[in-house]
């Protein structure tokens, strides 16, 4: 019988993804934004088929998408290799022509909506306002533009209409742990959570009438719950909590009077139905263990759009208690059991907190006996049980991956994740050495021998690790790591400099602090080969943030190999990049890897 070669990276890597979807208002159609032929275009299915038909050809990403509400056209947002400078485009159903409806160049532009009869499209924009942002309803006949809402102490985004459009909710973002909602009724401006000095979060919230609103807040909690609040009465009610799991998605489905939520328990989301009349709460199994979008449609059939560790993304349909799966993307001639599911692990850190952490263990076919620690990104995020081609073409090729979720991640509630404000780098840099610790007394690893990679927030914990503890490490790839926090907090966008105050500090105010946390601080200190990869139009970590470190190390005549993605921003969208970045690593990992690995 002929024998094949092992799957390469680039079989890993042909993995699809989808990276936003929506469902025609007749269910006949379900546009999704996925990179199947190379680049992230729009596709859809016109049901009951599931084969896609291509729509765009502008080969970017999608940043907000749906359908107008009486189903007649569709409206998306892209940018431009990276940038995040979002501006929204019309297409018909069926696609091909596609027209600019919004062109504010060099702009950000958020979360458009569409008015009942889809002659006017409400958009947030940074246009006059790059701090705070502005409303705009667009006239999509005349062009005619209005400005109806400044934001004036935060990031201000419009957020939903009543169904009558009598009412405006707007969120606003003071920052990751402190988001409050407004609700607008003519003149009258109101919180739909009570007035308190405490920091606390409202994550969703539904219209359920032109008076009743259903929303998820931590307001007086540490997870978040369900709760409503009558336009009418300015009352606020808490109507439902669970323990040690915070609900983060809410949909209506009016025809059953029920509500759909998803929610956050640690490294999975678990979905549930709540009847509005009884007050039950019954959960309902997903097909998948995070749950990354989530629609209800009129005739009260549930969309997810989601993965699992050992699933890439797909769209799935829920209906007379049975799910559909509507795509059926997998690793090409990889079969599922051949991936890896994590054991999660908990361990203490230095001061008594617990850390729970995934831990992909190669199997025993392939195991090479490295071991690759991998700080998350965000930092105020999570590493979960979602599918990473990235990780599995890694794990298939011998390495085990560590990933903890040090204090400041989410999922664990709102204490636990305000833990890295302004400590950028102390308890969550501790919380990785004591992992690491953890690693070397359980005998998965030995000092000196591990290989250490992070992107984003993980790309500055792995500078920072590098300067400060570099005996436990052998070799080092940064991605997009921010190297200097005062430079870090001067560059990031407009909207994010009002909260970098309380996010990682004040350059005056903390100036010690800051050069304590920088990681360029310790050059000196960083002594093992680096791999540092960038992408040239990253707005949030600016690629002079790499440049500063790559320049500073090579100067000492540090090992230090750079690779820039000219076409690219803050992640790798386009499979050829992702490929030949992939590719870069493992050769990098495999020229420090103790058994040879029979590639
Ligand atoms: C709403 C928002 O974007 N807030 C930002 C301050 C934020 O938390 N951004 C992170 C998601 C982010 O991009 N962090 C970088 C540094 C990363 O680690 O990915």
């Amino acid at each position: 019988m002929i024998s094949f070669p092992k799957p390469d990276v680039a079989q890993f890597l042909k993995t699809f993804a989808i990276g936003d979807f929506s469902v025609s208002p007749d269910e006949s159609q379900v546009v999704f934004s996925t990179n199947l032929s190379g680049k992230y275009n729009l596709w859809a299915m016109n049901l009951p088929s599931q084969f896609p038909v291509q729509l765009t050809f502008k080969d970017q990403a999608c940043q907000g998408l749906l359908y107008d509400k009486q189903g007649r056209f569709i409206v998306a947002g892209f940018d431009t290799d990276g940038d995040e400078n979002t501006q929204f485009y019309a297409l018909p159903l069926q696609g091909g022509t596609v027209k600019q409806i919004v062109n504010n160049k060099k702009t950000r532009n958020f979360f458009p909506i569409l008015s009942e009869d889809g002659t006017k499209l409400y958009y947030t924009s940074a246009k006059g306002n790059p701090s705070f942002f502005n409303v705009f309803s667009l006239d999509l006949e005349s062009g005619h533009e209005e400005k109806i809402s400044e934001g004036k102490d935060a990031s201000t985004y419009l957020y939903a209409l009543s169904p009558e459009e009598t009412c405006k909710l707007y969120y606003r973002h003071f920052s990751n742990t402190y988001t409050l909602m407004n609700v607008k009724k003519g003149e009258e401006d109101m919180l739909i959570t009570p007035q308190t000095d405490e920091q606390h979060t409202v994550n969703d919230a539904v219209f359920v009438s032109e008076s009743l609103i259903y929303l998820l807040t931590d307001y007086n909690e540490d997870f978040t719950y369900l709760a409503s609040f009558d336009v009418d009465k300015k009352k606020f009610t808490k109507i439902k909590a669970l323990e040690n799991e915070s609900f983060n998605t809410v949909k209506y489905d009016k025809g059953n009077n029920l509500l759909y939520l998803s929610s956050e328990k640690g490294v999975v989301d678990h979905l549930y139905q709540f009847d509005l009349a009884t007050g039950d709460l019954v959960r309902v199994d997903a097909p998948c263990s995070i749950i990354e979008k989530l629609i209800v449609a009129k005739s009260g059939a549930a969309y997810v759009l989601g993965r699992s560790a050992t699933k890439p993304h797909n769209i799935y349909k829920y209906d007379n208690n049975e799910w559909e799966a509507l795509t059926h993307y997998a690793v090409p001639g990889v079969a599922e059991k051949d991936l890896v599911e994590p054991d999660i692990v908990t361990y203490a850190s230095y001061d008594g907190l617990k850390i729970e952490a995934l831990f992909f263990k190669a199997k025993p076919e392939n195991d090479n006996g490295e071991i690759v620690y991998w700080p998350h990104g965000g930092p105020q995020a999570a590493e979960r049980k979602f599918f990473r081609a990235s990780f599995q073409f890694l794990l298939n090729h011998g390495y085990s991956i560590f990933v903890p979720n040090f204090r400041g991640s989410t999922g664990y509630g709102l204490k636990f994740s305000k833990m890295v404000e302004g400590d950028w780098g102390n308890g969550p840099r501790l919380d990785n050495v004591a992992a690491l610790d953890w690693l070397i007394d359980e005998g998965y690893a030995e000092k000196g021998n591990i290989l250490l990679m992070g992107g984003s927030y993980g790309g500055y914990m792995a500078l920072l690790l590098h300067g400060r503890h570099a005996d436990y490490f052998k070799a080092v790839v940064d991605i997009f790591g921010p190297s200097d926090l005062f430079s870090f907090i001067n560059s990031v966008p407009e909207d994010w400099k009002p909260v970098m105050d309380q996010w990682v500090g004040n350059p005056e105010r903390d100036r010690e602090k800051l050069i304590e946390f920088s990681p360029i601080t310790y050059l000196d200190s960083m002594t093992k080969p680096m791999l540092v990869i960038q992408g040239a139009n990253d707005p949030r970590v600016v690629k002079e943030e790499s440049d500063q470190i790559v320049q500073a190390l090579q100067g000492k005549g540090r090992d230090v190999e750079y690779m820039l993605l000219e076409d690219e921003g803050h992640g790798f969208s386009k499979k050829e990049n992702e490929i030949a970045v992939y590719e870069k690593i493992l050769s990098f990992l495999n020229k420090f890897s103790n058994k040879k690995v029979n590639v």
